[in-house]
């Protein structure tokens, strides 16, 4: 315990209730990132870009990038974790995996939009979003033409589709986005705000009807530019309103941890047939002993590293490696698989919170034939 953010932590994870309106197993700030957060009034851009040299200035600022943790720390992270790992029965887990929709809806019920924040910082981790910000992307910008059919309010329930019939919403757009998990929309309407390619065309899709509704009644949503869906991205057998092999990029973000450990592979797998050969799949999510897992109380566990929450929302915290695994064995090549090690400072109460995510970037080969 020589290490004075040890003992800090350590002091945190002894706490049992609310620390910054976080708790174990309720809803918390848990994915309430940071945006483009400013300290002494100066604006900085998004991760990796403050590093703590001095463990004595740890309150100098909100956040710092990269921490390295300990071997002390990540023993008692394990310990903890092991300790909780009690799986509830097995019809209690059946239960919240055939409800998992519903708790879901009630959890958009009662946040509406006011939840998440807008995720501004993806286009600076996630470039592919808005490419025309991008050297590198510049081929596609070159294609670009005026999308906008008007076929965009057809029902959601469509006949399978085959890339020639050009018989979908967004069918002219030159470069597709989808995002999976879409929530309210935090993501995708910075997206259609920031990119302005008007050969863009962005699909979203959540499997609570509640949320969808909401990203179709916001007065940003464009059917000339959006799509949105009531979609479970877990039922392999279902069709998405857009062919095979169609899309450019693919968005998965904090949504991939809401399911079933054992539903994770075929929805990766069947969400990678979506993507062009050379599309891009870009995750960010939970990682293996974030604060969030280290809240948890006993009572939460579904199986390891998988736990329910007091709203019964569920999330996994994963390891690079798996998450490489899922996606490798979809057929996909990695492009980043990177762990993001952030601690955030609580200054006025003298907090910090250890936070780990994964942000992965995965490719279909260019050869692949969908
Ligand atoms: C933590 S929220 C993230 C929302 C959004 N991606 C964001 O970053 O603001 C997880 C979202 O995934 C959705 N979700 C969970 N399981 C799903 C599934 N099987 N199919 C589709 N959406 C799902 C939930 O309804 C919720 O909107």
């Amino acid at each position: 315990m020589r290490n004075p953010l040890f003992r800090r932590v350590i002091s945190n994870m002894a706490a049992p209730h609310a620390v910054d309106g976080v708790d174990g197993g309720s809803r918390e700030t848990e994915l309430i990132l940071p945006d483009s957060s400013s300290s002494g009034g100066e604006k900085r851009p998004q991760f990796g870009t403050r590093f703590l040299t001095d463990p004595r200035q740890v309150f100098q600022h909100n956040a710092w990038d990269n921490v390295e943790w300990t071997e002390e720390q990540e023993t008692a992270a394990k310990k903890k974790v092991l300790e909780n790992n009690q799986p509830l029965p097995q019809e209690k887990q059946d239960e919240y995996d055939t409800r998992a929709n519903e708790y879901w809806n009630d959890f958009y019920t009662v946040h509406e939009n006011r939840f998440f924040k807008d995720r501004h910082w993806l286009f600076t981790e996630f470039p592919e979003l808005a490419p025309q910000f991008s050297l590198k992307q510049e081929s596609h910008l070159e294609e670009s033409e005026a999308a906008s059919t008007g076929d965009q309010e057809q029902s959601q329930e469509v006949e399978p589709i085959s890339l020639s019939d050009g018989n979908f919403p967004g069918s002219t757009a030159t470069y597709r986005i989808l995002e999976v998990g879409c929530g309210v929309g935090n993501t995708v309407f910075p997206i259609l705000k920031t990119n302005n390619d008007p050969g863009l065309f962005v699909y979203c899709c959540d499997f609570s009807n509640t949320a969808v509704e909401l990203v179709k009644t916001n007065p940003e949503y464009d059917p000339g530019r959006c799509f949105a869906f009531v979609h479970d991205l877990s039922d392999v057998e279902a069709n998405y309103p857009i062919p095979d092999g169609s899309l450019d990029v693919l968005v998965l973000i904090f949504v991939l941890s809401a399911l079933h450990p054992n539903k994770m592979q075929g929805s990766i797998s069947r969400l990678a047939r979506l993507l062009k050969p050379g599309g891009v799949m870009l995750l960010r999510d939970y990682g293996r002993y974030d604060m969030a897992q280290l809240r948890f109380k006993k009572g939460r566990c579904l199986s390891e590293n998988f736990y329910v929450r007091g709203d019964g929302t569920r999330v996994y915290f994963f390891t690079q490696d798996e998450l490489h695994e899922l996606f490798t064995a979809a057929g996909l090549e990695k492009v980043q698989n990177l762990v993001d090690r952030r601690l955030q400072v609580n200054r006025g109460k003298q907090l910090t919170m250890y936070r780990v995510w994964i942000q992965c970037k995965y490719r279909k080969p260019a050869e692949t034939q969908s």
